[in-house]
């Protein structure tokens, strides 16, 4: 599904990915690890398309596409989400309107009728049960005022109405509670395990990863994956730390 090979890139001429390569196939779920400041919210960014940061060499293959020749809305209508580690609040616009916009215009770039009123709201009230959030944050604008954890749930929300191929979900466990992080892990597995969906999750904690049980883990650091294995290296990095594996 997406094959990033020898990935470089800059942000305002400071190198930061470093020759990274890495191959998530549908149905399986792919588990970032790594020190802070080596570059795991840079791979999400610079995947999803964010201006500013430049590619400098290598290749990002989605579906069989060129992921750098699309515009951030392209690879978006092509199925890609990414889940940020800091949503970002909108002011004015509300989230029905705002998802419902996003929904239809992806629609529409793919060729398919938009969603009625009605159709929407039923869509939106059943996701937003999955994820325990109260249908009346909907009506509110985007992120403003929500708590860290109502954000990252209504994140969660956007992706299950926006329906991905796709989701790069950058540390979606940070400020969420016990419970919220159970009702997340639950959400993300029926919105994403499936045979024909993948999911690259950025995380600093071990936790999420038994509610979201990876498939394989990496480590990234200083711009590349340095180590991959399977679950049981979430486990052993979080007894001993990332020391050995950078040094290796
Ligand atoms: N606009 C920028 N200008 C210069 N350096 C930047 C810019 N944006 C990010 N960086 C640097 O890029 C490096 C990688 O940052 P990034 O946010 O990708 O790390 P991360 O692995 O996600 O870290 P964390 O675990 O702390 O979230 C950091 O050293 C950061 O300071």
């Amino acid at each position: 599904m997406l094959t990033i090979d020898n990935l470089t890139n800059e942000i305002d001429g400071k190198a930061i990915l470093k020759g990274l390569s890495l191959s998530i196939k549908a149905g399986e779920i792919h588990a970032i690890m790594g020190p802070n400041g080596a570059g795991k919210s840079t791979l999400a960014y610079t995947l999803g398309g964010r201006p500013h940061y430049e590619v400098t060499g290598g290749t990002a293959t989605f579906e069989g596409a060129d992921l750098f020749e699309m515009e951030p809305h392209e690879r978006a209508a092509a199925g890609l989400f990414l889940g940020f580690q800091y949503p970002v609040e909108i002011p004015g616009v509300s989230n029905l309107q705002f998802l419902r916009e996003s929904l239809n215009s992806q629609r529409k770039a793919r060729g398919e009728e938009p969603l009625s009123g009605g159709e929407f709201i039923k869509l939106a009230k059943e996701k937003a049960a999955l994820l325990g959030l109260d249908m009346e944050m909907l009506k509110r604008p985007v992120n403003v005022g929500f708590s860290g954890g109502e954000k990252k749930r209504a994140e969660m929300v956007q992706m299950g109405i926006l329906d991905p191929r796709l989701a790069i979900l950058d540390e979606t466990d940070s400020g969420l509670d016990i419970d919220a992080l159970k009702i997340v892990g639950a959400g993300i597995n029926a919105i994403m395990r499936r045979p024909d969906k993948a999911v690259l999750l950025i995380t600093h904690y071990q936790r999420l990863l038994d509610y979201v049980k990876p498939d394989f883990v990496h480590v990234l650091a200083a711009g590349r994956i340095v180590k991959s294995g399977g679950p049981e290296l979430a486990l052993e990095l979080e007894r001993e730390g990332y020391a050995e594996v950078v040094a290796a």
